[in-house]
């Protein structure tokens, strides 16, 4: 029997070619590559000081990286170097095709906007200039991360932290990015709290396919939400692959350790 053509994988949407970044004599992250395909979700994990803001920073345009290369394949132009852009280019690339849930939503947030007015900025600042679809759309995605729509016009700083974090997944959402980057996006909330958003994230990412970089020391974030986790130790990865093998088998001694606190907590 002729075997099945293997079907070949869509070409990388991001992938990082040797970055480092280092702090004067301080290492931040040091020759780093990795890809990231259509709808793939990476985890990026390591303990504090291991290098994983520094690295999410520099490959979402926030940090020039001191050396490396990031080629993005945008979804109008093609691959393009990242680093070659201009200033302009890449806020334009920033605002059509990422989004960017960082740890405290008051960084992600504009806290003098209504609820609203978060959620429906962000497809004015692609285009869209019909006021009742972008406050319908504000109010679908309003919907879909749990917030009551009796407070649309509240502003966020009337919001519990969970609420808040809710409003800027629905914010960075609304646009379906094609590529999140997710900086401890349930840190800082309670135990409970973080499941519920956990689930939901999930839930979203998977229905929209979006591909997404998630940095965390949560082991259980990775665990629901990454197909692939990368361990980074001192600046470097350490050790990468699936997220279930590299958890339930993992080879290098950190990361063994790491595995290891978690069971025992
Ligand atoms: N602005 C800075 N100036 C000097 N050193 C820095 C700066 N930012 C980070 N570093 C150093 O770079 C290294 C990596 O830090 P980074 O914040 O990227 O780690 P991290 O894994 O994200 O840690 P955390 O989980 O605590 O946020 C650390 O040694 C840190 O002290």
């Amino acid at each position: 029997m002729i075997p099945a053509p293997k079907r070949a994988l869509p070409p990388p949407l991001l992938s990082v070619n040797g970055v480092s970044r280092s702090y004067g004599k301080q290492l931040g992250c040091q020759d780093i590559s990795f890809s990231v395909r259509p709808g793939e979700v990476l985890g990026i994990v390591g303990e504090s000081g291991s290098g994983k803001s520094t690295l999410l920073a520099c490959i979402s345009g926030r940090l020039q990286p001191d050396t490396g290369s990031l080629v993005y394949d945008m979804k109008d132009r093609g691959p393009v170097d990242i680093l070659a852009l201009s200033e302009p280019e890449r806020r334009r690339l920033a605002r059509s095709e990422w989004g960017i849930v960082h740890q405290n939503p008051r960084d992600g947030l504009r806290m003098d906007f209504t609820a609203g007015g978060n959620v429906g900025e962000r497809p004015m600042a692609i285009g869209a200039r019909h006021y009742g679809n972008i406050r319908s759309e504000a109010q679908n995605w309003l919907e879909k991360v749990e917030i009551d729509l009796s407070r649309t016009d509240d502003k966020p700083k009337t919001f519990s932290g969970g609420m808040q974090q809710r409003l800027q997944i629905a914010r960075n959402l609304v646009t379906r990015p094609r590529l999140v980057f997710m900086d401890e996006p349930t840190g800082g909330l309670d135990v409970s709290v973080q499941a519920r958003l956990l689930d939901l994230l999930r839930g979203l990412v998977r229905e929209l396919g979006i591909a997404a970089i998630i940095v965390t020391h949560d082991l259980a974030v990775v665990r629901l939400l990454a197909d692939r986790l990368m361990v980074m130790q001192r600046g470097r990865v350490i050790e990468e692959g699936l997220t279930d093998q590299v958890l339930d088998d993992p080879h290098h001694p950190y990361t063994q350790l790491l595995v290891s606190s978690v069971l025992q907590a």
